[in-house]
């Protein structure tokens, strides 16, 4: 059985590579650092290490690569393969499309190849797959699109394992948090597929999606924001302050409270689950970077994603919601040099103004009474951080509610 995975980072050498290798898979890593490629061309296997007391490891053999620019030879894997997967990040599936869609369009001309095809994008996010699908489609021709909708299909997914970045002395090595989990809907699959083992089919994606994102998602990038203002540069540091870990902690009863509405989880059992991810996030066997965890923040602020998406729901039916819009405004003064996000981020605020971003960029229009919230406790930040932050102070008034 073949796998083709987009990507031979952290979650795609740390993850994904493991589990369909585990599951009798050759996996086929198409990727775009020239020497990652060539190393795995080379060995055909990698070590995998956990982050648990006794550093447990293993081997995943069974690999391939190709370079991403080889579009021949990966869209001839793409047509030989039962099962493609991705993991480069939600922003960079529209430069795979292109060659995707080239992939299936060889599969599938002269009826060559019609047996299913699944093509998992194993991105945080809400709909990742389906965002893939159109823009794989917008590269295919409509005779393709028509045979393709039979016999390829794209289920959304949720793949959670926390893999930090990496600095070993082998390129290939990848150290990971022993816990894991992998969720597909069976109702996104077709035909009969060789089920991946470990991965939890279940019949609804929703709650163990939302569930994730606003919890494990939610939670991770405030420590990273709230610990970034504080001048801590790990996961690790932040969570061992007492404020941060109870900021946090607030923040997760404040998703918490939605997701036991929206999916009627048992109060007490989302608490063990709000516990558990804490404990993730303060794993002393590896040290997680703030700029890992924080980057990217205006996709992390985008209307749909970890930050806005809970708050705007919690706020629509009464419940409380400080702790996020803390959350939100300390995202607002993320500024790491290196992250283009966090750049653009900062230059948009600068030229437009804060209140015009939170309305432009994080849909939250003026009248919202999130809106003038999150500018009074930017306010309140800016006070409690002045080195650390370089907005000007705003004057709003708050709507009443
Ligand atoms: N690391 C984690 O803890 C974790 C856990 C769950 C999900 N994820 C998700 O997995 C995805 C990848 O994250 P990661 O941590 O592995 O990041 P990473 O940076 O380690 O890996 C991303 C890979 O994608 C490649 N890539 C980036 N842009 C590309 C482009 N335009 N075209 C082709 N290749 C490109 C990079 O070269 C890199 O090899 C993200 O969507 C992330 O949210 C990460
Ligand atoms: O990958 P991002 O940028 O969406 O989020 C950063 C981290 O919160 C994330 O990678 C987690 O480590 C992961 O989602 C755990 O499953």
């Amino acid at each position: 059985m073949r796998a083709v995975h987009f990507g031979a980072g952290n979650i795609g050498r740390g993850f994904i590579g493991p589990m369909l290798s585990d599951s009798g898979y050759n996996v086929c890593f198409v990727g775009r650092n020239k020497s990652k490629i060539a190393q795995l061309q080379k060995r055909g296997q990698y070590p995998v290490t956990l982050a648990n007391k006794n550093r447990d490891s293993f081997i995943v053999d069974n690999v391939t690569a190709i370079n991403l620019n080889d579009t021949e030879d990966v869209t001839r894997a793409i047509a030989e393969a039962e099962i493609v997967t991705t993991a480069v990040g939600i922003s960079a599936l529209k430069d795979i499309a292109e060659t995707i869609a080239q992939g299936i369009e060889r599969r599938l001309e002269n009826s060559r190849n019609l047996n299913p095809l699944h093509i998992i994008a194993c991105e945080n996010g809400i709909g990742s797959s389906q965002k893939l699908k159109k823009s794989v489609y917008r590269h295919m021709k409509q005779s393709f699109k028509e045979l393709a909708d039979r016999n390829v299909a794209f289920p959304n997914a949720m793949v959670d394992r926390i893999v930090p970045m990496q600095k070993n002395t082998d390129s290939l090595e990848i150290l990971v948090e022993p816990f894991s989990e992998w969720v597909i809907p069976r109702s996104g699959m077709i035909g009969n597929y060789n089920e991946i083992k470990g991965v939890h089919y279940v019949d609804s994606l929703a709650p163990y999606l939302e569930r994730k994102l606003y919890t494990v998602n939610t939670g991770h990038c405030s420590a990273a924001y709230f610990g970034y203002l504080e001048g801590y540069t790990s996961i690790q540091e932040a969570m061992s302050d007492p404020e941060i870990r109870a900021r946090v902690h607030g923040v997760l009863k404040e998703t918490g409270a939605l997701l036991v509405h929206l999916y009627g989880f048992k109060p007490i059992e989302h608490d063990r689950y709000i516990e558990k991810m804490m404990e993730r996030f303060t794993n002393p066997n590896f040290n997680d970077k703030i700029t890992r965890v924080a980057r990217s923040p205006l996709r992390k602020l985008s209307p749909n994603d970890r930050l806005v998406k809970p708050a705007m729901l919690a706020h629509e039916l009464g419940f409380e919601t400080s702790h996020l819009v803390s959350a939100i405004a300390s995202a607002l003064y993320f500024d790491h040099e290196k992250d283009p996000e966090a750049l653009q981020l900062q230059a948009d605020i600068r030229n437009h103004g804060l209140s015009e971003v939170i309305a432009a960029q994080l849909k939250i229009p003026t009248e919202h009474p999130l809106h003038g919230r999150i500018i009074l406790e930017s306010n309140k930040l800016r006070a409690r951080y002045p080195h650390r932050t370089r907005m000007k102070t705003i004057s709003v008034k708050v709507p009443y509610f």
